[in-house]
């Protein structure tokens, strides 16, 4: 596809290292505009979250964007931090992420991600999740992205913080989400 076609679309979110992936995974297919903003965070189904929040986006742009949500699930407690992985990793940091897990056998997990596309005020978004299944383990590797140095995937000996990140952007649930958004892209140029 030559640069001209490049479908242009407007990353609302306040991370800067999601973005970076964010570029990174979609390179060469869409070019993307980001928009650096806070946005508030209801409780409810990671689905539930990432469309709120991107009818909040859309609306504060008055135009099409797409938004992202990210959680960090333990199977042992039913699927939580979830959502709330933000405010654990800040309160309790990577050492409390292993003692949640303490009193239980099983420390595998998984990790989530759930974009939002909305076409503007008034569309209801459409939701593309992607998921990676793993373990939780000490935290191991640089620690300057969330909880990337206590999360292993399946598969592979490194956490994600210590992975070659070409090899952690086609295994990661950001990544995995990113291609059905693609695939429904690629649907509307048609
Ligand atoms: N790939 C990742 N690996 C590790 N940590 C991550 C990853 N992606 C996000 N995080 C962290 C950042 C946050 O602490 C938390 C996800 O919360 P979330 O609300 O989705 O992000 P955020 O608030 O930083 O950005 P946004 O503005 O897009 O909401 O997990
Ligand atoms: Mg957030």
């Amino acid at each position: 596809m030559s640069p001209q076609q490049l479908q242009k679309l407007v990353f609302v979110t306040g991370n800067k290292n999601k973005l970076l992936e964010v570029q990174d995974i979609l390179k060469g297919t869409v070019d993307l505009v980001s928009h650096s903003l806070d946005l508030p965070e209801l409780q409810g189904t990671p689905e539930d979250i990432a469309a709120e929040k991107c009818k909040i986006a859309a609306n504060m742009l008055q135009g099409p964007c797409i938004t992202e949500d990210t959680c960090l699930c333990y199977n042992a407690l039913n699927g939580l931090p979830g959502p709330y992985i933000k405010w654990f990793m800040q309160s309790i940091g990577h050492e409390g992420l292993n003692k949640l897990l303490a009193g239980y056998e099983d420390k595998s997990a998984y990790a989530l991600c759930t974009f939002a596309l909305s076409k503007g005020p008034g569309h209801e978004p459409i939701v593309f999740d992607g998921r990676t299944p793993g373990t939780i383990v000490p935290a191991r590797g640089p620690t300057h992205f969330g909880w990337d140095a206590v999360f292993k995937p399946d598969g592979f000996n490194e956490t994600y913080a210590e992975m070659d990140k070409d090899i952690k952007n086609t295994i990661s649930h950001r990544y995995r989400a990113l291609e059905k958004l693609k695939t429904y892209l690629a649907t509307q140029q048609e």
